[in-house]
This record gives C-alpha cells, sequence and structure tokens, in this order.
C-alpha cells in the first residue's frame, strides 16, 4: 500500500484493496477481485473500473521498479474477454523502457489464475514528476500522508 485513501490499494470501502509483488525477471503482480460494488452490466465489471485496476498495477510497477514519482500521462486498455463479479484478475505488468521522463509500462490480466485467460491488456505512459506535483496540485501535506502510510520495508520485493 502506498497511500490508505488511494482508491486503487487503500484501506478505501468499495476500493479496488490492490497488493502488488514483484516477481522473477521484475514481473510486477497484482491481484484484483471484481465485487458487486465494481459492477458496468450486471455481474460485469466496469470497464473504467478495470482500467483503474491498471493503472493502479501499472503505476505500482514503475513505484517498485524505479522508486520514483511519476503520474499517469497516457492509459490504453484492451478489453478482450468480460470480467465477472467474483473473479479475480491476475495481473503482471512490466516496465518496458524509459527515455527521459517518461516510462512505459504494459500489463495484462488474466482470468481466475495467473495462466488463465487474457481478459484485459494495458499499456500506459508514466512522466516523472518532482514531489512538488503533489504538494502543489493535491494536499500541501501530501507527503506526510504518504510517509504515515507506505510501508516501504513491507514491499515484497524478490528480483
Ligand atoms: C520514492 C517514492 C516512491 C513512491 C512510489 C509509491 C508507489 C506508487 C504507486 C502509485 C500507484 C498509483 C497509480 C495511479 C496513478 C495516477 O492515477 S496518477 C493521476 C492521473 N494522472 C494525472 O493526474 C497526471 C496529470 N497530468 C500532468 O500532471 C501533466 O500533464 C504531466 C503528465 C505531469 C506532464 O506534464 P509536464 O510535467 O509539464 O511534462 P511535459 O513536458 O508535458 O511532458 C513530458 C514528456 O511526456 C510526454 N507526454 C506527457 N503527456 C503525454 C501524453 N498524454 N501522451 C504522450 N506523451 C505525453 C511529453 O510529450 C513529453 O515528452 P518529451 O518532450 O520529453 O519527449
Amino acid at each position: 500500500m502506498h497511500y490508505d485513501q488511494c482508491f486503487g490499494c487503500g484501506d478505501v470501502e468499495s476500493g479496488l484493496h490492490m497488493r502488488t509483488t514483484v516477481g522473477e525477471h521484475m514481473v510486477v503482480h497484482s491481484r484484483f477481485t471484481v465485487t458487486e460494488a465494481h459492477q458496468g452490466a450486471p455481474g460485469l465489471a466496469h470497464g473504467g473500473l478495470l482500467a483503474c485496476a491498471f493503472d493502479e498495477a501499472l503505476g505500482s510497477t514503475v513505484g517498485n521498479l524505479l522508486r520514483k514519482p511519476a503520474v499517469t500521462g497516457k492509459l490504453e486498455t484492451d478489453f478482450v474477454r468480460p470480467v465477472p463479479v467474483g473473479t479475480t484478475l491476475y495481473i503482471a505488468a512490466r516496465l518496458d523502457g524509459v527515455a527521459g521522463r517518461k516510462i512505459y509500462v504494459s500489463a495484462e490480466g488474466r482470468l481466475g489464475s495467473a495462466d488463465g485467460q487474457v481478459a484485459v491488456r494495458a499499456r500506459a505512459l508514466f512522466v516523472q514528476v518532482g514531489f512538488e506535483h503533489f504538494t502543489t496540485h493535491g494536499y500541501a501535506d501530501a507527503l506526510q500522508r504518504f510517509r504515515s502510510t507506505t510501508r516501504e520495508s513491507k514491499w515484497d520485493i524478490n528480483p
């Protein structure tokens, strides 16, 4: 968790409650279980929430692998199969490249297990920013808020 009020990884009720692990070959693994609070069509995940899960997984990939503050500049998703309520999406993300402040990442999400059918693919461009990005545009005490909930020592890194 990087911030307890984060919709993706925090303790927010009806949030995504995602956790991330860095695995072999620098692949970053996240899981998102679709609940009734995440529906679009009856019984199916809302596409925007799936995009949110990938934003989180890809942002965590940047954070875990580069340890630099960055924000999403562009996020592209391919919805390949519907994701039913009750399904856990297994997301595997990779760092594809860095060019100056631009950070390219991609991921795929599989249904029910790490080798399940691919349901969603995503690519994103993150842009590295200074910490003042958060204090200028967000809360003035954003860094203290990050610090009070970031438990870096608990990040599970197994390269
Ligand atoms: C030590 C601490 C570790 C902490 C680790 C913690 C773990 C962490 C987990 C986080 C997990 C959160 C996951 C959710 C992450 C969000 O949800 S972030 C929130 C959503 N995103 C935003 O709010 C961003 C809003 N946009 C902006 O603030 C600004 O547009 C940006 C993105 C900072 C860029 O503005 P800028 O700084 O003025 O930079 P700019 O010169 O415009 O662009 C830089 C380069 O990027 C390119 N670029 C920018 N935008 C685009 C675009 N949309 N398309 C293509 N190229 C673009 C530019 O063309 C430029 O390229 P070059 O000229 O260098 O070749």
